[in-house]
């Protein structure tokens, strides 16, 4: 069954993105908007975590609640998609991390794999991959392959910004993974930059450029 698109319109997520693209802000500026937003947009996409009922004493009565009752992998895309991580782990301290390394070639533009550990068998319900930039979506497609292929069949994608040509990309190879996005530009320039963008999320947080 085809997942959503969803574009979050949230008063405080169109004004941190807005000052995100902004090419005057600071890398730790630039990582404190990633983190508050990659907290936003997770908030949203979390919405239909499974739940436990449980209940808890109050200093009155017995009281009805819930537990979370999934095991939630949070799946960082290196470089940029680590200042996504931490935020969510401040959300959900009970989240596994397993970091996957991929680099877009500078020439080709095509993903490459330089890291990955993840286990033989797989240890968590639901994966959300979590990376800034959503380019011509061949590092989310190629990171959603691979979570596949290792068991995982609950995957969702965050990320801040995409290209019309990422999502339609990531649609077509995965139409069951649902996307969380703080916004949609208009297209991608001749190096597969994403117009206006933000410039390299990777190096804009680390301070590389
Ligand atoms: O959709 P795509 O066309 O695959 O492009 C998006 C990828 O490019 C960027 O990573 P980059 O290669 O710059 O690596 P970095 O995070 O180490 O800077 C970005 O963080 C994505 O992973
Ligand atoms: O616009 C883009 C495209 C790929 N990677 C980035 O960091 N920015
Ligand atoms: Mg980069």
């Amino acid at each position: 069954m085809p997942a959503g698109l969803h574009v979050s319109n949230h008063p405080f997520v169109r004004a941190k993105v807005t000052r995100l693209r902004d090419r005057s802000v600071s890398p730790k500026e630039f990582r404190e908007l990633v983190s508050s937003l990659a907290e936003l947009l997770f908030v949203e996409a979390t919405h239909d975590l499974a739940t436990e009922p449980i209940t808890v004493e109050t200093p009155l009565a017995v009281c009805p609640g819930v537990k979370i009752a999934a095991q939630v992998g949070i799946i960082p895309i290196l470089r940029a998609g680590l200042g996504m991580a931490e935020p969510l782990l401040h959300v959900l301290p009970d989240a596994i991390v397993w970091h996957l390394g991929l680099y877009r070639d500078h020439d080709t533009h095509q993903p490459i794999w330089y890291y990955d550990k993840l286990p033989k068998q797989p240890n968590i319900d639901i994966a959300f991959i979590v990376d800034p930039m959503l380019a011509t979506g061949g590092s989310v497609v190629a990171a959603v392959d691979r979570l596949k292929k290792w068991g995982v069949q609950r995957i969702k994608f965050l990320g801040l910004i995409a290209a019309p040509e990422g999502v339609a990309a990531l649609q077509s190879a995965h139409p069951d993974v649902s996307i969380y996005l703080a916004a949609v530009d208009t297209h991608l320039n001749e190096n597969r930059y994403i117009v206006p963008g933000l410039g390299d999320a990777g190096d804009r947080q680390f301070g590389t450029r």
